[in-house]
């Protein structure tokens, strides 16, 4: 387990031109929502590309601990689910490791059956936010018998009787707070509402029609999106082939924009609209990025990425796009450390209250390192160095967050000096193949 081992530390160094071809892993957030509604319906659901990563791996651990079968034949998972409302009281606490998608989608998802449930993590995620998931369980009928202080994990879930639907506008843009209420709803008699005035990322939307339930979701004239879903309703095994992730791309996909000369392809990237903020604000940028043979997969929009050394320039990047690329602010830091004038990023509160505050990491990472950047309440701006001169030569403290570990990784491709950061277990959480996959391109990190 990656929260237990040793630190590992690593270092990028100046890199030449990258090249070749890869695929990512599959996405994490459709990996995890496959494991937990496969598990949850009945009958088969099998799943290819799914995501191997320790959060995801955690979500088929706690499906199975409530009665779910989960193997593995070849490159096929076959989940045999409990069928609709049969999940089983666990046995013993729920250990989601570093997992906030995991433990939060969970959270909703047994919160409101009639049995108690304890949820456990590592460091990073003890230390964040619950109430936003824990508040409108409470609304339908469940108690919170044991917490840490500010409802943070570990704590223990007791269910009602029976819940009660609610409407619920969620507060700040979190797909995991939407998923979690309306995964509640599954299990609660009559229709309960989320509300979401700003959108995210789909995907418990799209898989949950996908399964069989009987979701709707209805945008207003002020673009409020009202999703309704009726509750104890059928969910049915499907097949699913999930897509490459995203957010997981956005790795080699700056280190071939920053390192010169580099010309690179990444394979069958999801390109649901709610994930392609990075992609956008890079092209932006003036990134060489090209979007080849476009096409839907189960689904879902996904395509190949062509992606050249670039001369980027610095951009503002709208507080409205955050949710779109929310997972994505660190390594779009990082390329802003190599673009032409300033790159100013808003709307970043949410980065506060990630595996660790992203805002704060990402900053000290830069200076660290010789960028100019300031950080703001919910802001940062960084100033760039296209040639990368001076910059380098620091030790990044990664505070057990993956993206910070493979971000500042990237960033050492291209700085004058090596980067150095001080744990690179943590990768293993949501893209366990993010060393060799730059190396076979031609990174030099070890
Ligand atoms: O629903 C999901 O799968 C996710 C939602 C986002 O979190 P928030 O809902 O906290 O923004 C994102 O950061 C996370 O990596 C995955
Ligand atoms: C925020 C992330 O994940 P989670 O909230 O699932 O820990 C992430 O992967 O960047």
């Amino acid at each position: 387990m990656a929260h237990d081992a040793k630190p590992h530390p690593a270092t990028a160094r100046r890199s030449p031109a990258l090249t070749g071809t890869a695929r990512v892993p599959g996405d994490k957030s459709i990996s995890h929502r496959s494991f937990m509604f496969g598990g949850l319906a009945s009958g088969e659901t099998r799943i290819t590309g799914l995501l191997e990563g320790e959060d995801v791996m955690r979500t088929g651990e706690a499906m199975k601990a409530m009665g779910a079968h989960i193997t593995k034949t070849g490159d096929e998972w076959v989940i045999r689910g409990t069928g609709n409302g049969a999940l089983l009281q666990p046995q013993a606490p729920l250990d989601f490791g570093n997992a906030g998608t995991g433990s939060r989608l969970t959270m909703g998802l047994v919160g409101v059956y009639d049995m108690e449930t304890t949820f456990v993590g590592d460091a990073s995620l003890q230390s964040r936010p619950m109430a936003r998931v824990l508040d409108p369980l409470r609304e339908m009928g469940m108690q919170v018998l044991k917490s840490s202080p500010g409802d943070r994990m570990p704590l223990t879930l007791r269910g009602p009787k029976v819940a009660a639907p609610i409407s619920y506008r969620v507060p700040m843009a979190s797909a995991q707070v939407k998923s979690a209420v309306l995964l509640a709803g599954l299990n609660t008699p009559g229709v309960t509402t989320v509300i979401e005035p700003v959108m995210t990322r789909d995907h418990t939307e799209k898989m949950l029609k996908g399964f069989g339930a009987n979701l709707e979701v209805e945008t207003d004239s002020l673009g409020v999106r009202h999703i309704r879903i009726e509750g104890q309703g059928r969910l049915t095994g499907q097949t699913i082939a999930v897509p490459g992730d995203p957010s997981s791309a956005g790795f080699p996909l700056v280190a071939a924009l920053i390192v010169p000369g580099s010309d690179i392809t990444i394979e069958n990237v999801l390109m649901n609209p709610t994930r392609t903020g990075l992609l956008l604000t890079l092209q932006e940028m003036g990134g060489r990025i090209e979007i080849l043979n476009p096409r839907n997969a189960g689904g879902e929009d996904v395509a190949d990425l062509r992606v050249r050394g670039s001369e980027l320039r610095g951009v503002k990047v709208p507080a409205e796009r955050a949710p779109s690329m929310i997972d994505e602010y660190p390594v779009l830091a990082v390329a802003a450390a190599f673009a032409e004038g300033e790159t100013l990023m808003e709307g970043l509160d949410e980065l506060r209250v990630k595996e660790s505050d992203r805002l704060s990491a990402v900053a000290n990472g830069l200076k660290a390192n010789g960028v100019d950047c300031t950080e703001g309440e919910a802001s940062l701006s960084v100033r760039g160095r296209p040639d990368g001169k001076g910059l380098g030569g620091g030790t990044v403290a990664t505070h057990l967050d993956h993206r910070i570990a493979m971000s500042f990784l990237v960033l050492g491709l291209a700085t004058e000096k090596p980067v150095s950061i001080d744990d690179a277990n943590m990768i293993a959480t949501s893209f366990p193949e993010f060393m060799g996959l730059m190396k076979g391109l031609g990174a030099a990190i070890g």
